[in-house]
């Protein structure tokens, strides 16, 4: 049977970030996606116009309505705004069995902040204990952490103790933020593995890390492991921005078909690591 991924996140309308490059990304990866909205945002790639919420129990309906019929093999969130949001999320996904992948959206690359700054202590104690794997960017983990990220001392420092203290299974911590190669650090059970490749020149990096935590969720809801399933969302996501589309006006989306159609930048075309 198919695998089924599910995310729980906010809108964007053009399609490069939020639920719309989550789903175009289990897409990709041949997992069949599902989605619950929180938050509905007018944005683009220039930046955040507005945001509405939907009213909690609005979203629990929506997740009610998917937990009655298709079970998800794996769980991703991203944009939660709210503490009584995060409060119901963890009150549904506490007794699920499959994994839970966290992207702890707090502000858009535009500036906007998308989660409360009360709230940011209830992701900690209520949502990253949940998770199968964190997937923060780094002034992400420094709000987590509360120190600050400088290089990939700290970076490393951080993501054990995401896992060590906050309680998340695994943490990536991505360099996407750090000058220098994109390095990203994950630490699990196992202890560090690095994901590393080039610093790709371009200002079109609009939806990033929405797009590599979808994979990593596509590939856990396949019964990947998580190293394998990062490896696989770090080659899908330095594809996607190698191969920009260059459209927007602003900091423009990456290429959800870059990976597949092109693979990954000096390999041949459709490199795939499922080959
Ligand atoms: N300019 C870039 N060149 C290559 N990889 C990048 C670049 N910017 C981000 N990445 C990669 O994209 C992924 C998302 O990282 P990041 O941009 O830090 O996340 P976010 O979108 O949450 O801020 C990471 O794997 C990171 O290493
Ligand atoms: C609904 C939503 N979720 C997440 C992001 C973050 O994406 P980015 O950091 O690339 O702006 C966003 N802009 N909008």
């Amino acid at each position: 049977m198919i695998a089924s991924a599910l995310t729980i996140a906010g809108t964007d309308p053009t399609g490069g970030a939020g639920i719309q490059a989550d789903l175009k990304s289990f897409q990709e990866r041949e997992v069949y996606g599902m989605s619950v909205v929180t938050s509905v945002v007018a944005q683009n790639t220039m930046g955040v116009k507005d945001v509405q919420h939907l009213p909690v129990d609005f979203i629990e309906k929506q997740l009610d309505a998917v937990f009655q019929d298709i079970m998800p093999d794996a769980v991703k969130t991203g944009m939660i705004a709210t503490s009584e949001m995060m409060e119901l999320i963890a009150g549904k996904l506490v007794n699920q069995q499959s994994p839970y992948v966290i992207d702890p959206v707090m502000v858009a690359k535009s500036g906007h902040e998308l989660m409360e700054e009360k709230s940011k202590q209830t992701v900690r104690d209520k949502l990253i204990p949940l998770a199968a794997i964190a997937t923060p960017n780094i002034p992400e983990a420094e709000i987590l952490v509360e120190f600050p990220i400088k290089n990939l001392s700290d970076a490393k420092r951080a993501a054990r103790l995401i896992v060590e203290e906050l309680g998340a299974g695994a943490a990536i911590v991505k360099g996407g933020h750090l000058p220098g190669e994109a390095v990203d650090v994950l630490y699990d059970k196992q202890g560090y593995q690095l994901f590393q490749s080039p610093r790709l020149e371009t200002k079109h990096t609009h939806g990033t890390g929405c797009t590599f935590s979808a994979v990593i969720t596509s590939e856990l809801a396949k019964g990947r492991t998580i190293p394998e399933a990062v490896a696989i969302g770090k080659e899908f996501i330095t594809a996607a921005i190698h191969h920009t589309l260059g459209i927007g006006k602003g900091n423009g989306p990456t290429n959800h078909w870059g990976y597949r159609m092109n693979g990954l930048p000096g390999k041949k075309k459709g490199v795939d690591s499922n080959e």
